[in-house]
């Protein structure tokens, strides 16, 4: 399925009534970010492509408007920029706009500045001044001097008519613009880093002094608001088929989509042969018993392997498997169909990040890979997608899933990815290989849990490499797979560094798995921060 069509199947959580402020991304890395500190300001907000639609944003309560960074210079030929139709609805209902970087460029270029490539990059931290005798209400409650974040190349040589300086730095006497009149005001900063110490007083300011949002959005009316929109999407006597792995994203997503329809609800945990020792029936206990989730499981591991054998290539490994998935969930909604009644909508726990590195979401940024449930969507799909949880982060999700009520081990538990243990062994995937990776991961995990670090962690797991070593064991040579330990601290999923795991705790791992595994025999310890690494291996 192409990022077009994905992007129109799957459903926004979105509620027309609600006020809200509406951020349009030009692609810049930090756009989900502006998103996060609005919401953390108790402030509805979503993320548009840059050129949406004016008729779409038209539907909506706009109190605000925030135009995101992106990787572009404005003056370039193809730039993207925001329709005319869109500035004529800003303007015709006086919608307060703040421009963060490109978005400040943006405002230039279109209402007569000039913006040109600056002589030097700036990236990192800088001192922005505010400029003397204006007391701009963006700066309230802050200082005559604040360190705020940069990362451009472009630069402001002159301010559009009826714009004003409010803020600058040595460098450049326009990093902060502002036009009461038309209610438009411009940042070459980031506020919306934790670089900048200041830059969520300087949000509030915009939202909520300025534009006057009111602060009264809680995790909670996202769940409200979605429980009632799906009973109506669905009627009374729809039925939705559910893709729940069990992991902490499914499991908010199930118990959300058990409050909207009941029974109508039904869940299918598939096992593809790559999942976790004895994940299956532990998934299966707990859903149903904690979780009261009508859910089964389909074994097509079979499939899935044979699939995928001779496959050495990420990206075609994570394709296989997202094309299967789909293959299996049209074939239960067509059980579904026989048996209980219409079912043509499909329940995914995708995230955020999901989305933001498989393709190029709402504006124009880099692909990574691509996830199972975004970019690996095959075109012959014909369920329509159901995704509560779109526009959120993991740790976003975990506040909803405690203010659900799910026990804490569910909404604590490490991410596992939906292509499971084929991205973890790294060439090809063999029934052999999935057991030798399957006894290691679950004494590496038991041995986090032992040790009291499994919480710390934000994500753990062993990768089994397609590499052999040497070695001796009760004075026989051994020439054995290689494999590493990767434990990552993280809160958002979108950076992490490698966890600081003990030496002492290492070892008693390393000697397990090499003891009580036959196949592996030798462990090594992977020290990759991302940036520049991923998580995953693959
Ligand atoms: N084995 C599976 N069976 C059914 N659906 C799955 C399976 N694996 C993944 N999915 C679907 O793909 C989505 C994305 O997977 P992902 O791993 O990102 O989320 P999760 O498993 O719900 O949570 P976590 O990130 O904590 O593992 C899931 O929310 C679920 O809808
Ligand atoms: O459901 C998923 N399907 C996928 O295809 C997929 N790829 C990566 N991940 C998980 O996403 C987070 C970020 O991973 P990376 O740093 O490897 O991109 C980590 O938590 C990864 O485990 C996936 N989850
Ligand atoms: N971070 C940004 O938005 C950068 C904007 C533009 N590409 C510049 O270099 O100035
Ligand atoms: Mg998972």
């Amino acid at each position: 399925m192409g990022e077009e069509e994905y992007l129109k199947q799957s459903s926004r959580l979105g509620n027309l009534d609600r006020p809200q402020v509406a951020i349009l991304d030009f692609g810049s890395q930090y756009s989900h970010l502006i998103a996060r500190r609005v919401r953390e300001l108790h402030v509805y907000c979503e993320l548009y492509s840059c050129q949406v639609d004016a008729a779409e944003l038209a539907q909506h309560q706009l109190t605000a408007v925030i135009l995101s960074g992106g990787p572009n210079s404005v003056y370039e030929e193809g730039a993207p920029h925001v329709s005319p139709e869109t500035w004529k609805l800003i303007q015709d209902r006086r919608i307060p706009v703040l421009g963060i970087c490109y978005g400040m460029q943006e405002l230039a270029h279109v209402f007569g500045g000039r913006v040109e490539a600056g002589l030097k990059h700036e990236y990192g931290k800088a001192m922005v001044h505010r400029v003397e005798g204006c007391d701009s209400q963006l700066f309230a409650d802050m200082p005559s001097e604040f360190q705020m974040w940069m990362s451009h190349g472009d630069k402001l040589h002159a301010v559009p008519d009826g714009f004003k300086a409010v803020g600058a730095t040595a460098n450049a006497e326009y990093v902060a613009i502002e036009n009461l009149a038309t209610r438009m005001w411009g940042l070459q900063f980031h506020p919306e880093v934790t670089h900048s110490p200041l830059g969520k007083t300087l949000l509030r300011n915009f939202v909520i002094t300025i534009a006057g949002a009111t602060p009264d959005w809680v995790m909670t009316d996202y769940a409200q608001e979605f429980i009632e929109e799906v009973r109506a999407k669905v009627g009374p006597d729809g039925h939705v088929l559910g893709a729940v792995s069990g992991g902490v994203d499914s499991t908010v997503a199930a118990v959300l989509m058990t409050r909207a329809i009941g029974d109508r609800f039904h869940a299918v945990l598939v096992d593809n042969g790559c999942l976790r020792k004895d994940e299956a029936s532990a998934v299966l206990k707990r859903m149903r018993e904690d979780c009261g989730v009508n859910l089964r499981c389909v074994d097509a591991s079979d499939r899935f392997l044979d699939l995928l054998k001779g496959v050495t290539d990420p990206e075609k490994k994570r394709k296989i498997i997202g094309g299967t998935f789909i293959d299996v969930f049209q074939e239960e909604a067509a059980k579904i169909e026989r048996e209980s009644g219409p079912c043509q909508y499909l329940l995914q726990g995708t995230l955020y990040p999901d989305v933001i590195e498989s393709i190029s979401y709402k504006g124009p940024s880099a692909t990574i890979k691509t996830h199972h449930n975004v970019g690996g969507l095959p075109a012959s799909m014909n369920l329509k997608l159901i995704e509560p949880l779109r526009e959120l982060f993991k740790d976003e999700v975990r506040e909803l899933g405690m203010a659900l009520g799910i026990d804490e081990a569910s909404v604590w538990r490490h991410p596992f990815p939906g292509p499971g243990l084929a991205i973890r062994i790294i060439g090809e995937v063999t029934a052999e290989r999935v057991k030798i990776l399957q006894e290691a991961d679950a004494i590496m995990i038991e041995e986090l849990w032992r040790s009291g670090h499994y919480r710390a962690i934000g994500q753990a797991f062993v990768v089994l490499l397609p590499v052999k070593s040497v070695g001796v064991m009760g004075d026989g040579r051994t020439y054995e797979n290689v494999a590493a330990v990767r434990c990552v601290e993280t809160t958002d999923y979108m950076t992490a560094d490698f966890y600081h795991l003990p030496y002492d705790v290492m070892g008693t791992m390393s000697s397990r798995i090499i003891n009580e595994v036959r196949g592996i025999n030798r462990l090594c310890y992977d020290i990759s921060s991302k940036p520049p690494a991923t998580i995953e291996w693959e």
